[in-house]
């Protein structure tokens, strides 16, 4: 497995959010986090690649595992994994720079010098992100003058220009309007063949067009895994079967 996460719990303070999550991520799949707000979604793709060691309340036990490696080990450098373990998020967060240097942004905070090299992989990533021929002639422009659609396969560009192993992606099309929906789904597709990705969506449809796996998330518990086949179709927890049905949420 891509990633492990055994027994995972986490608090703010002392009030507990994930209660005893357990999951596999296979190695070069989609998986779909889907539940209703509040019941954690967040907090664990945050926890997989320590963003909430930001917050000074957090804290967690069990075990989560990337390639057999626990991610909270102290010997673990921080700055390395989440470099390993990428993050999109709901709203496109470019920043106040060029479109060139956003994507170039991650290989020269690891200290890249080599001008040709960045060049290099920022026209690959921006291919593999899907948005080339939309700004190869305006590279140098601003990255906030995009469309919201653009900027979020910009973000997932400076993200996969680092060469991460795994993509987690909050709601990454919750922003978007249908077409550039429509063109971040098919990208998911194509980045699965090199990444292992985990979203969260709020859109069923979208977790039954993307993702191999799905997990339903419901009070910080996960009530139900599977392949999204079966969940969507033959679900075997009553309340994985309200949710997805529209009862609740
Ligand atoms: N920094 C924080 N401090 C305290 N509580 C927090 C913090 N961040 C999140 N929470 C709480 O953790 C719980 C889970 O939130 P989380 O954002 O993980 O849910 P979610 O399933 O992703 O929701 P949504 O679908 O609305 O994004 C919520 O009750 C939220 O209020």
């Amino acid at each position: 497995m891509k990633l492990e996460v055994r027994n995972l719990n986490t608090f703010f303070e002392d009030t507990q959010i994930l209660k005893n999550v357990n999951m596999d991520v296979p190695e070069n799949s989609v998986t779909a986090l889907i539940g209703p707000s509040g019941c954690g979604k967040s907090t664990f793709i945050r926890t997989v690649n320590r963003m909430n060691d930001l917050i000074p309340t957090f804290s967690h036990d069990g075990n989560i595992s990337l390639d057999g490696v626990d991610v909270y080990d102290d010997a673990v450098d921080v700055v390395d994994l989440r470099k390993k373990v990428g993050m999109v998020f709901q709203k496109p967060n470019p920043f106040p720079k060029s479109i060139f240097d956003n994507v170039a942004y991650g290989l020269r905070i690891h200290g890249e010098e080599d001008e040709d090299y960045i060049a290099q992989v920022v026209e690959e990533s921006l291919k593999s992100a899907a948005i080339w021929d939309e700004v190869k002639d305006k590279l140098d422009k601003s990255a906030m003058g995009l469309s919201g659609g653009q900027q979020q396969r910009l973000c997932i560009a400076r993200t996969i220009a680092v060469s991460p192993e795994v993509i987690l992606m909050d709601e990454p099309c919750s922003a978007l309007d249908p077409i550039s929906t429509l063109k971040i789904e098919n990208l998911i597709h194509k980045l699965k063949e090199k990444y292992t990705i985990v979203m969260v969506t709020h859109n069923m449809q979208q977790a039954t067009r993307v993702s191999k796996y799905t997990s339903f998330f419901l009070n910080g518990e996960i009530i139900e895994s599977g392949l999204t086949d079966q969940i969507f179709v033959n679900p075997k927890e009553q309340k994985t079967e309200e949710y997805i049905t529209g009862r609740f949420g």
